[in-house]
């Protein structure tokens, strides 16, 4: 396979991707601030052929003509100067201020952003050190201080500038080349023998384009207003026409004439607005518009998904009713991950929610548990908790409900645990979130909670930092911080994934004791069938986003119906299954592999 297969992104491939120009030219936000852009650069570029008057061209019997007089269209200044030149040549000086000061940005930013984030440690540190410097340089003062070195050139100036605004784009680009760097594509070409400039210029640069080219914008925009912030201020060489300039002597002219004032700040406005706006419609065709969460759409519209929805039986604990969820692609296009689940769980009862990896069962979990992320979109359905909807509870219903209702038990024991605190202090911390009680209080219930889960010194874990224990004891220590508020509903995604196999066992014994004496119900999210087999009541089984068959564990293990259910069953190791094929020759293994 050739790197470029390599490079193509499989979540790109459906839906097919727009490319951002077309996107571009279908917005029109983009279009009407290119023409407006195109105007001004066109007018800039004729300027020596239509401006009527040399900018600095003053005539006695000029001053403040009014607009309109002949010679002087749009009048004239304090100092008989054609406002109309004066407009035209400022159009040249802020476009080649932008220029100036955006390509010097770029150049240093891209160039270090690529170092430090492609190459090792210590580069990335001296690069980060040097901005960071950078940063902390007072921009303004400075280039006003440096006037006798740049002579009022403001060219000079915006060379300095530059290098002023290379820090963000060197932090924009190091934090994207770090995103990228590890990526399969880059390990390929890395491994098929590309030099590193050639992965820099041709893999990792084009990963990286897009911000590239949402920052130029910006940076433009950010240069033409301080060249003109300057030329405001009387910094700088005062023959060269500027819009700050003009802005500048309009201003002590307002009562005399206020166009003098007028066109120049349009002019400014249009030129850094149009440029800000331009920039925003190409954040969005490269990076894909955010959507608002159904949530949030619904909840403007002062109504939920879940309260238009049929209310479910109320003797289920848990139920889920066609529940679709979905996440923007780059392309601004929604892709279901989950398509219209369908669950329902009783009290005390224990529900295995299996299937592949990225078949929608965290996802489905996440949704219950109201912690989908922000990009998420709730397409469909519903879920309630004790006949309570979830779906459109805000994020403060949820928290009360997470805390009280439902707990969560998660795969990675140890990189849920806060490595700077205490196990004890954590736990502390989240009875207390849930329940009014003193400290002392907390403390003494963490500490039966402690023997409760089998830990063996509770005094000496409730004093241990995160890395003091061992992933079982951690995740004993998660058990009892979940089920501290005893829940109506526990939901465990693979608890016992990350831990050893003797541990595992007695995870799902705890967990199982638990249940029983706490009444609670469990959703198990796993793809082990040996787990669901040791522990669940029912079993849910999902693929691809849907639940394609459900039933009590006995008859999903003796008469499974679906094909992909008896697929997933049938790839269960069978400790009396003899292997009838012979086995391969060592020698003959080897050589076959080369
Ligand atoms: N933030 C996200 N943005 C886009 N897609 C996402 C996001 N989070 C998850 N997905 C996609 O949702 C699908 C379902 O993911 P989910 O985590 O629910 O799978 P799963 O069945 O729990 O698998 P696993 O056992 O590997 O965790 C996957 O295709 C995944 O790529």
């Amino acid at each position: 396979m050739s790197i470029e297969e390599l490079s193509v992104d499989p979540g790109l491939a459906s839906p097919p991707r727009k490319s951002p120009l077309r996107k571009l030219a279908k917005d029109p936000q983009a279009i009407i601030t290119s023409v407006l852009l195109l105007a001004i650069i066109i007018l800039g570029l004729l300027t020596p052929l239509i401006a009527p008057h040399d900018p600095n061209e003053a005539q006695l019997n000029g001053i403040n003509a009014a607009p309109g007089t002949p010679g002087y269209i749009l009048g004239a200044d304090q100092n008989g100067r054609d406002i109309a030149s004066r407009l035209l040549h400022s159009i040249g000086t802020s476009l080649i201020a932008g220029l100036i000061g955006a390509s010097v940005a770029l150049t240093i930013g891209i160039t270090f952003g690529l170092i430090g984030g492609y190459f090792g440690r210590k580069l990335r540190s001296a690069t980060e050190w040097v901005f960071s410097l950078i940063m902390t340089f007072p921009g303004l003062l400075l280039l006003i201080v440096l006037m006798p070195v740049t002579k009022g050139d403001y060219r000079a100036t915006m060379l300095i500038f530059g290098v002023l605004l290379s820090p963000g784009v060197y932090r924009i680009v190091r934090n994207l080349v770090l995103g990228v760097k590890n990526e399969l594509y880059v390990d390929a070409a890395r491994v098929s023998g590309l030099s590193n400039l050639r992965i820099l210029g041709r893999h990792v640069l084009f990963a990286v384009r897009g911000p590239i080219i949402v920052a130029t914008a910006f940076l433009i925009g950010s240069a033409i207003s301080l060249q003109s912030g300057l030329a405001f201020l009387g910094v700088g060489s005062t023959l060269v026409p500027s819009f700050g300039a003009m802005i500048a002597d309009g201003f002590t002219n307002l009562y005399v004439d206020p166009t003098q004032f007028i066109w120049p700040s349009v002019m400014l406005g249009t030129l850094t607005a149009s440029l800000v706006l331009l920039g925003n419609s190409l954040r969005d065709a490269f990076e894909g518009v955010k959507l608002t969460p159904v949530k949030a759409r619904a909840a403007q519209a002062g109504r939920t998904p879940a309260k238009d929805a049929v209310q479910g039986s109320t003797t289920d604990l848990l139920s889920v009713r066609d529940l679709g969820i979905a996440y923007p692609t780059p392309s601004g296009e929604l892709r279901e991950v989950v398509k219209g689940v369908e669950l329902t769980l009783q009290a005390g009862e224990t529900l295995g929610l299996v299937g592949e990896s990225g078949s929608g069962k965290t996802q489905t979990a996440f949704a219950i548990l109201g912690v989908l992320p922000p990009e998420a979109v709730v397409t469909h359905g519903w879920a309630q908790l004790a006949g309570r909807n979830l779906v459109g509870l805000s994020e403060r219903e949820f928290r009360t409900l997470r805390g009280r209702d439902i707990a969560y038990i998660p795969q990675e024991p140890m990189s849920n645990l806060d490595p700077s605190y205490t196990v004890g202090a954590q736990l502390v911390e989240g009875i207390r979130a849930s329940a009014q009680m003193t400290r002392r209080q907390a403390k003494a219930t963490v500490m039966e909670l402690l023997v409760r889960v089998g830990i063996e010194h509770p005094e000496r874990t409730f004093d241990s930092y995160p890395h003091q224990i061992s992933g079982g004891m951690a995740q004993r220590v998660l058990i009892a911080g979940a089920v501290a508020s005893r829940p109506k509903l526990l939901i465990a995604d693979e608890p016992t994934t990350a831990l050893d196999v003797t541990v595992q066992a007695e995870i799902l014994d705890l967990i199982r004791d638990l249940q029983a004496e706490m009444g609670m119900a469990v959703l198990l999210v796993t793809h082990n069938f040996g787990v669901v087999a040791d522990i669940c009541d029912r079993i849910a089984v999902m693929q691809d986003g849907r639940v394609v068959e459900s039933g009590t564990a006995l008859e999903l293990f003796r008469e499974p119906q679906h094909p992909y259910t008896q697929m997933l069953l049938g790839s269960i190791l069978d400790e009396h299954t003899v292997r009838t094929d012979q086995p391969i020759p060592v020698s003959a293994a080897i050589s076959g592999s080369n």
